[in-house]
Protein backbone atom coordinates (compact mmCIF):
# COMPACT_ATOMS: atom_id res chain seq x y z
CA UNK A 1 0.00 0.00 0.00
CA UNK A 2 1.36 3.36 -0.97
CA UNK A 3 2.34 6.23 1.37
CA UNK A 4 -0.52 9.13 1.68
CA UNK A 5 0.73 11.99 -0.11
CA UNK A 6 0.95 14.97 1.89
CA UNK A 7 -1.19 17.55 0.42
CA UNK A 8 -0.69 20.55 2.79
CA UNK A 9 -2.09 23.33 2.62
CA UNK A 10 0.44 26.22 3.06
CA UNK A 11 1.95 25.39 5.80
CA UNK A 12 -1.39 24.08 8.01
CA UNK A 13 -1.35 20.77 9.48
CA UNK A 14 -4.22 18.78 7.76
CA UNK A 15 -6.77 17.35 9.97
CA UNK A 16 -9.46 14.47 8.71
CA UNK A 17 -12.46 14.34 10.70
CA UNK A 18 -14.23 10.99 10.94
CA UNK A 19 -17.94 10.87 11.82
CA UNK A 20 -20.19 8.42 11.23
CA UNK A 21 -23.57 6.64 13.56
CA UNK A 22 -22.88 4.51 16.62
CA UNK A 23 -20.84 1.78 15.63
CA UNK A 24 -20.67 2.30 11.57
CA UNK A 25 -16.71 1.62 11.90
CA UNK A 26 -15.19 4.28 12.81
CA UNK A 27 -12.41 3.29 15.27
CA UNK A 28 -11.92 0.16 13.10
CA UNK A 29 -10.71 2.56 10.00
CA UNK A 30 -8.60 4.76 12.11
CA UNK A 31 -7.00 1.74 13.12
CA UNK A 32 -6.26 0.67 10.16
CA UNK A 33 -5.05 4.02 8.93
CA UNK A 34 -2.60 4.04 11.61
CA UNK A 35 -1.52 0.22 10.53
CA UNK A 36 -0.77 2.00 6.97
CA UNK A 37 0.77 4.91 8.14
CA UNK A 38 4.25 4.29 7.10
CA UNK A 39 5.99 5.93 9.26
CA UNK A 40 3.75 8.98 8.93
CA UNK A 41 3.17 10.47 11.91
CA UNK A 42 -0.33 10.58 12.79
CA UNK A 43 -2.02 12.22 16.23
CA UNK A 44 -5.70 10.89 16.77
CA UNK A 45 -8.12 12.77 19.08
CA UNK A 46 -11.24 10.22 20.29
CA UNK A 47 -14.20 11.78 21.30
CA UNK A 48 -16.78 9.14 22.83
CA UNK A 49 -20.34 9.68 23.65
CA UNK A 50 -20.48 7.85 26.91
CA UNK A 51 -18.22 8.77 29.96
CA UNK A 52 -15.86 5.55 29.46
CA UNK A 53 -12.93 6.36 26.61
CA UNK A 54 -13.51 2.76 25.33
CA UNK A 55 -12.47 3.64 21.70
CA UNK A 56 -8.75 5.37 22.98
CA UNK A 57 -7.88 2.43 25.26
CA UNK A 58 -8.93 -0.26 22.13
CA UNK A 59 -6.61 2.17 19.77
CA UNK A 60 -4.06 2.55 22.96
CA UNK A 61 -3.93 -1.50 23.03
CA UNK A 62 -3.32 -1.90 19.09
CA UNK A 63 0.82 -2.85 19.11
CA UNK A 64 0.85 -0.65 15.96
CA UNK A 65 4.39 0.42 15.71
CA UNK A 66 5.30 4.10 15.59
CA UNK A 67 1.94 4.81 17.60
CA UNK A 68 2.76 5.93 21.20
CA UNK A 69 -0.24 6.41 23.62
CA UNK A 70 0.95 10.18 23.77
CA UNK A 71 -0.73 10.23 19.89
CA UNK A 72 -4.25 8.87 20.88
CA UNK A 73 -6.05 11.91 22.72
CA UNK A 74 -9.53 11.34 24.57
CA UNK A 75 -12.07 13.69 24.69
CA UNK A 76 -15.17 11.70 26.78
CA UNK A 77 -16.80 14.48 28.22
CA UNK A 78 -19.75 14.30 26.05
CA UNK A 79 -20.06 15.58 22.58
CA UNK A 80 -17.23 17.62 20.81
CA UNK A 81 -19.77 19.59 18.77
CA UNK A 82 -21.08 20.26 22.17
CA UNK A 83 -17.30 20.84 23.96
CA UNK A 84 -15.65 22.86 21.45
CA UNK A 85 -14.30 25.32 23.21
CA UNK A 86 -13.63 23.84 26.28
CA UNK A 87 -12.19 20.51 25.57
CA UNK A 88 -11.24 20.32 21.24
CA UNK A 89 -9.62 24.00 21.17
CA UNK A 90 -7.36 23.75 24.18
CA UNK A 91 -6.28 19.89 22.92
CA UNK A 92 -5.64 21.09 19.26
CA UNK A 93 -3.56 24.17 20.94
CA UNK A 94 -1.09 21.19 22.76
CA UNK A 95 -0.87 19.33 19.82
CA UNK A 96 0.41 21.89 17.48
CA UNK A 97 2.68 23.41 20.48
CA UNK A 98 4.55 19.87 20.91
CA UNK A 99 8.38 20.20 19.62
CA UNK A 100 7.11 17.54 16.91
CA UNK A 101 3.64 18.24 15.89
CA UNK A 102 2.01 15.48 13.85
CA UNK A 103 2.05 15.68 10.53
CA UNK A 104 -1.52 14.64 10.10
CA UNK A 105 -4.56 14.75 12.68
CA UNK A 106 -7.31 12.41 12.50
CA UNK A 107 -10.87 13.48 14.67
CA UNK A 108 -13.06 10.44 15.75
CA UNK A 109 -16.21 12.48 16.37
CA UNK A 110 -18.67 10.19 18.39
CA UNK A 111 -21.68 8.49 17.00
CA UNK A 112 -23.74 11.28 17.69
CA UNK A 113 -21.97 14.30 17.49
CA UNK A 114 -22.64 16.33 14.17
CA UNK A 115 -19.50 17.59 12.58
CA UNK A 116 -20.29 20.84 11.29
CA UNK A 117 -19.76 22.87 14.68
CA UNK A 118 -16.27 20.48 14.90
CA UNK A 119 -15.25 22.22 11.17
CA UNK A 120 -16.46 25.70 12.26
CA UNK A 121 -14.25 25.41 15.12
CA UNK A 122 -11.46 25.45 12.54
CA UNK A 123 -12.17 29.00 12.04
CA UNK A 124 -11.17 30.38 15.34
CA UNK A 125 -7.99 32.45 15.07
CA UNK A 126 -5.67 30.44 16.87
CA UNK A 127 -6.31 27.46 14.93
CA UNK A 128 -6.93 28.79 11.48
CA UNK A 129 -3.59 30.18 11.29
CA UNK A 130 -1.84 26.74 11.23
CA UNK A 131 -4.56 23.84 10.79
CA UNK A 132 -7.07 22.93 8.16
CA UNK A 133 -9.93 20.41 7.67
CA UNK A 134 -8.31 18.08 5.04
CA UNK A 135 -11.65 16.54 4.37
CA UNK A 136 -14.48 15.00 6.59
CA UNK A 137 -15.40 11.33 5.85
CA UNK A 138 -18.90 9.68 6.79
CA UNK A 139 -18.77 6.24 7.92
CA UNK A 140 -22.15 4.27 7.18
CA UNK A 141 -22.93 0.96 8.98
CA UNK A 142 -24.01 -0.24 5.46
CA UNK A 143 -26.37 -3.47 7.01
CA UNK A 144 -28.05 -0.56 9.23
CA UNK A 145 -29.13 2.06 6.25
CA UNK A 146 -30.46 -1.05 4.12
CA UNK A 147 -32.40 -2.20 6.72
CA UNK A 148 -34.14 0.80 7.15
CA UNK A 149 -32.15 1.62 10.79
CA UNK A 150 -32.30 5.77 10.02
CA UNK A 151 -35.47 5.82 7.46
CA UNK A 152 -38.10 8.29 8.35
CA UNK A 153 -41.84 7.06 8.66
CA UNK A 154 -43.56 9.98 6.45
CA UNK A 155 -46.89 9.65 8.35
CA UNK A 156 -45.28 10.98 12.15
CA UNK A 157 -43.78 13.55 9.95
CA UNK A 158 -46.65 14.74 7.96
CA UNK A 159 -48.66 14.71 11.31
CA UNK A 160 -45.92 16.79 13.25
CA UNK A 161 -45.31 19.31 10.32
CA UNK A 162 -49.69 19.81 10.61
CA UNK A 163 -48.68 21.00 14.12
CA UNK A 164 -45.08 22.48 14.08
CA UNK A 165 -44.27 23.64 10.37
CA UNK A 166 -40.75 24.08 11.59
CA UNK A 167 -40.38 20.56 12.81
CA UNK A 168 -37.89 18.24 10.22
CA UNK A 169 -37.93 15.08 11.95
CA UNK A 170 -39.82 12.52 14.15
CA UNK A 171 -36.25 10.96 14.28
CA UNK A 172 -33.57 11.40 15.58
CA UNK A 173 -31.27 8.55 14.44
CA UNK A 174 -32.06 9.64 10.68
CA UNK A 175 -31.52 13.43 11.81
CA UNK A 176 -27.44 12.90 12.98
CA UNK A 177 -27.12 10.18 10.34
CA UNK A 178 -28.20 13.03 7.72
CA UNK A 179 -26.05 15.70 9.17
CA UNK A 180 -23.06 13.47 9.17
CA UNK A 181 -23.52 12.16 5.62
CA UNK A 182 -24.09 16.27 4.24
CA UNK A 183 -21.40 17.35 6.00
CA UNK A 184 -18.79 14.74 4.17
CA UNK A 185 -16.61 15.11 1.20
CA UNK A 186 -15.80 11.17 0.99
CA UNK A 187 -18.94 8.55 2.34
CA UNK A 188 -17.81 4.99 3.02
CA UNK A 189 -20.57 2.76 3.35
CA UNK A 190 -18.95 0.03 5.96
CA UNK A 191 -19.60 -3.46 6.58
CA UNK A 192 -19.48 -4.67 2.94
CA UNK A 193 -18.79 -8.28 3.67
CA UNK A 194 -22.83 -8.35 5.03
CA UNK A 195 -24.28 -7.13 2.23
CA UNK A 196 -24.28 -8.78 -1.59
CA UNK A 197 -23.17 -6.93 -4.44
CA UNK A 198 -26.12 -5.80 -5.66
CA UNK A 199 -27.62 -4.15 -2.12
CA UNK A 200 -24.30 -2.18 -1.96
CA UNK A 201 -24.81 -0.67 -5.66
CA UNK A 202 -28.25 0.34 -4.51
CA UNK A 203 -27.12 1.89 -1.14
CA UNK A 204 -23.99 3.47 -2.86
CA UNK A 205 -26.81 5.13 -5.70
CA UNK A 206 -28.84 6.06 -2.86
CA UNK A 207 -26.88 7.91 -0.71
CA UNK A 208 -24.90 9.80 -3.53
CA UNK A 209 -28.49 11.06 -4.40
CA UNK A 210 -29.41 12.33 -0.91
CA UNK A 211 -26.55 14.92 -0.13
CA UNK A 212 -26.70 17.89 -1.18
CA UNK A 213 -23.57 18.21 -3.57
CA UNK A 214 -21.56 15.70 -5.41
CA UNK A 215 -19.08 13.60 -3.20
CA UNK A 216 -17.80 10.25 -3.76
CA UNK A 217 -19.25 7.33 -2.09
CA UNK A 218 -17.14 4.19 -2.30
CA UNK A 219 -17.85 0.61 -0.22
CA UNK A 220 -15.40 -1.06 2.56
CA UNK A 221 -15.33 -3.85 4.73
CA UNK A 222 -13.29 -3.49 8.05
CA UNK A 223 -12.23 0.48 7.06
CA UNK A 224 -10.26 -0.93 5.22
CA UNK A 225 -9.82 1.88 2.56
CA UNK A 226 -6.14 2.96 1.38
CA UNK A 227 -4.96 5.78 3.40
CA UNK A 228 -4.13 7.51 0.11
CA UNK A 229 -7.87 7.81 -0.90
CA UNK A 230 -8.81 9.28 2.61
CA UNK A 231 -5.88 11.57 3.36
CA UNK A 232 -4.87 14.24 1.30
CA UNK A 233 -8.53 15.67 -0.15
CA UNK A 234 -7.80 19.27 0.58
CA UNK A 235 -11.21 20.09 1.13
CA UNK A 236 -9.92 23.05 3.43
CA UNK A 237 -14.14 22.13 4.52
CA UNK A 238 -13.67 24.95 7.39
CA UNK A 239 -14.03 27.63 4.12
CA UNK A 240 -16.91 25.83 2.69
CA UNK A 241 -19.30 25.52 5.63
CA UNK A 242 -22.14 26.78 3.34
CA UNK A 243 -22.37 23.94 1.03
CA UNK A 244 -22.85 21.33 4.36
CA UNK A 245 -26.35 22.13 5.39
CA UNK A 246 -27.24 20.81 9.05
CA UNK A 247 -30.93 20.35 10.59
CA UNK A 248 -29.28 22.51 13.53
CA UNK A 249 -28.14 25.52 10.71
CA UNK A 250 -29.34 28.49 12.97
CA UNK A 251 -29.13 27.10 16.53
CA UNK A 252 -26.62 27.93 18.99
CA UNK A 253 -26.49 24.78 20.38
CA UNK A 254 -28.75 21.67 20.20
CA UNK A 255 -28.92 19.23 23.03
CA UNK A 256 -28.02 15.31 22.93
CA UNK A 257 -31.30 14.46 24.81
CA UNK A 258 -32.36 12.34 22.37
CA UNK A 259 -30.31 9.67 23.32
CA UNK A 260 -28.44 8.79 26.64
CA UNK A 261 -25.98 6.44 27.72
CA UNK A 262 -25.13 4.56 30.92
CA UNK A 263 -22.42 1.99 32.23
CA UNK A 264 -23.29 -1.67 33.46
CA UNK A 265 -20.97 -3.32 36.26
CA UNK A 266 -20.15 -6.63 36.35
CA UNK A 267 -18.00 -9.61 38.06
CA UNK A 268 -16.18 -12.17 36.03
CA UNK A 269 -17.85 -13.98 34.01
CA UNK A 270 -17.32 -17.99 33.05
CA UNK A 271 -18.30 -18.07 29.14
CA UNK A 272 -17.74 -15.49 26.68
CA UNK A 273 -20.70 -16.92 24.69
CA UNK A 274 -22.90 -17.40 27.03
CA UNK A 275 -22.35 -13.30 28.07
CA UNK A 276 -22.94 -12.41 24.56
CA UNK A 277 -26.52 -14.02 23.91
CA UNK A 278 -27.59 -12.46 27.08
CA UNK A 279 -26.84 -9.47 25.95
CA UNK A 280 -27.76 -9.94 22.19
CA UNK A 281 -31.07 -10.91 24.06
CA UNK A 282 -31.40 -7.75 26.13
CA UNK A 283 -30.02 -5.48 23.04
CA UNK A 284 -33.15 -6.52 20.94
CA UNK A 285 -35.58 -6.90 24.01
CA UNK A 286 -34.43 -2.88 24.50
CA UNK A 287 -33.90 -1.75 21.21
CA UNK A 288 -30.44 -0.70 22.74
CA UNK A 289 -28.46 1.09 19.90
CA UNK A 290 -24.71 0.37 21.13
CA UNK A 291 -23.15 -1.98 24.00
CA UNK A 292 -18.85 -1.82 24.35
CA UNK A 293 -16.71 -2.28 26.64
CA UNK A 294 -14.42 -5.14 28.40
CA UNK A 295 -14.72 -7.60 30.53
CA UNK A 296 -12.88 -10.54 33.17
CA UNK A 297 -13.70 -13.37 32.24
CA UNK A 298 -12.68 -16.23 35.40
CA UNK A 299 -8.73 -17.75 34.58
CA UNK A 300 -8.11 -15.56 31.74
CA UNK A 301 -5.25 -13.09 32.29
CA UNK A 302 -6.41 -11.06 28.96
CA UNK A 303 -9.31 -8.73 29.16
CA UNK A 304 -12.28 -9.68 26.90
CA UNK A 305 -13.26 -6.74 24.56
CA UNK A 306 -16.83 -6.87 23.79
CA UNK A 307 -18.78 -5.11 20.91
CA UNK A 308 -22.26 -4.77 20.05
CA UNK A 309 -23.93 -2.74 17.30
CA UNK A 310 -27.99 -3.36 17.49
CA UNK A 311 -28.03 -7.12 18.01
CA UNK A 312 -24.85 -8.11 16.35
CA UNK A 313 -21.68 -8.57 18.60
CA UNK A 314 -18.29 -9.48 18.29
CA UNK A 315 -15.67 -10.19 21.26
CA UNK A 316 -12.30 -10.53 21.41
CA UNK A 317 -9.18 -10.99 24.19
CA UNK A 318 -7.32 -7.39 23.23
CA UNK A 319 -4.23 -7.34 26.00
CA UNK A 320 -4.04 -8.28 29.57
CA UNK A 321 -5.39 -6.87 32.48
CA UNK A 322 -2.29 -4.97 34.51
CA UNK A 323 -1.54 -5.03 37.85
CA UNK A 324 -2.97 -2.12 38.81
CA UNK A 325 -6.83 -2.50 37.22
CA UNK A 326 -9.87 -3.70 38.65
CA UNK A 327 -10.77 -6.87 37.03
CA UNK A 328 -14.44 -5.63 36.96
CA UNK A 329 -16.52 -5.48 33.68
CA UNK A 330 -17.76 -2.55 32.28
CA UNK A 331 -20.30 -1.91 29.41
CA UNK A 332 -21.81 1.63 27.97
CA UNK A 333 -24.82 1.25 26.60
CA UNK A 334 -26.27 3.60 24.87
CA UNK A 335 -29.81 4.15 23.23
CA UNK A 336 -32.42 6.32 22.46
CA UNK A 337 -33.90 8.13 25.95
CA UNK A 338 -36.54 6.41 27.82
CA UNK A 339 -34.09 3.39 28.07
CA UNK A 340 -35.31 1.28 31.27
CA UNK A 341 -32.11 1.05 33.09
CA UNK A 342 -32.63 -1.24 36.09
CA UNK A 343 -34.21 -3.62 33.85
CA UNK A 344 -31.30 -3.85 31.37
CA UNK A 345 -28.44 -3.79 34.11
CA UNK A 346 -30.26 -6.43 35.76
CA UNK A 347 -30.73 -8.67 32.52
CA UNK A 348 -27.26 -7.77 31.86
CA UNK A 349 -25.63 -8.72 34.86
CA UNK A 350 -27.95 -12.08 34.75
N1 LIG B 1 -19.06 -7.47 9.90
C1 LIG B 1 -18.36 -6.34 9.99
N2 LIG B 1 -18.17 -5.78 11.21
C2 LIG B 1 -17.44 -4.64 11.27
C3 LIG B 1 -16.88 -4.02 10.12
N3 LIG B 1 -16.23 -2.90 10.50
C4 LIG B 1 -16.36 -2.83 11.85
N4 LIG B 1 -17.08 -3.86 12.32
C5 LIG B 1 -17.47 -4.16 13.71
O1 LIG B 1 -18.47 -3.23 14.11
C6 LIG B 1 -18.33 -2.94 15.50
C7 LIG B 1 -18.20 -1.44 15.67
O2 LIG B 1 -17.00 -1.00 15.06
P1 LIG B 1 -16.24 0.32 15.55
O3 LIG B 1 -15.08 0.53 14.64
O4 LIG B 1 -15.97 0.26 17.01
O5 LIG B 1 -17.38 1.41 15.29
P2 LIG B 1 -17.40 2.94 15.71
O6 LIG B 1 -18.07 3.66 14.63
O7 LIG B 1 -16.03 3.39 16.09
O8 LIG B 1 -18.31 2.88 17.02
P3 LIG B 1 -18.67 4.10 18.05
O9 LIG B 1 -17.39 4.83 18.32
O10 LIG B 1 -19.21 3.39 19.25
O11 LIG B 1 -19.69 4.93 17.37
C8 LIG B 1 -17.10 -3.71 15.97
O12 LIG B 1 -17.52 -4.94 16.54
C9 LIG B 1 -16.32 -3.95 14.69
O13 LIG B 1 -15.50 -5.11 14.76
C10 LIG B 1 -17.10 -4.65 8.83
O14 LIG B 1 -16.69 -4.16 7.78
N5 LIG B 1 -17.86 -5.79 8.85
Amino acid sequence: MSAPAPKLSGEKIPATVITGFLGAGKTTLVRHVLENANGRRIAIIVNEFGSLGIDGDLLKSCGIAGCTDDDIVELANGCICCTVADDFLPTMQALLDRDDPPEHVLIETSGLALPKPLIKAFDWPTIRSRMTVDGVIAVVDGPAVATGRFADDPDAIARQRAEDPSVDHDNPLAEVYEDQLNAADLIVVNKADLLDGADIDALKQGIAGAVPRAVKVVSAYEGRIDPAVLLGIGAAAEDDLDARPSHHDGADDHEHDDFESFVVEIGEIADPDTLVARLRAVAEAHDILRIKGFVPVSAKPMRLAVQGVGGRFRHAYDRPWTPTEQRVGRLVVIGETGLDQAAIDAAIRG
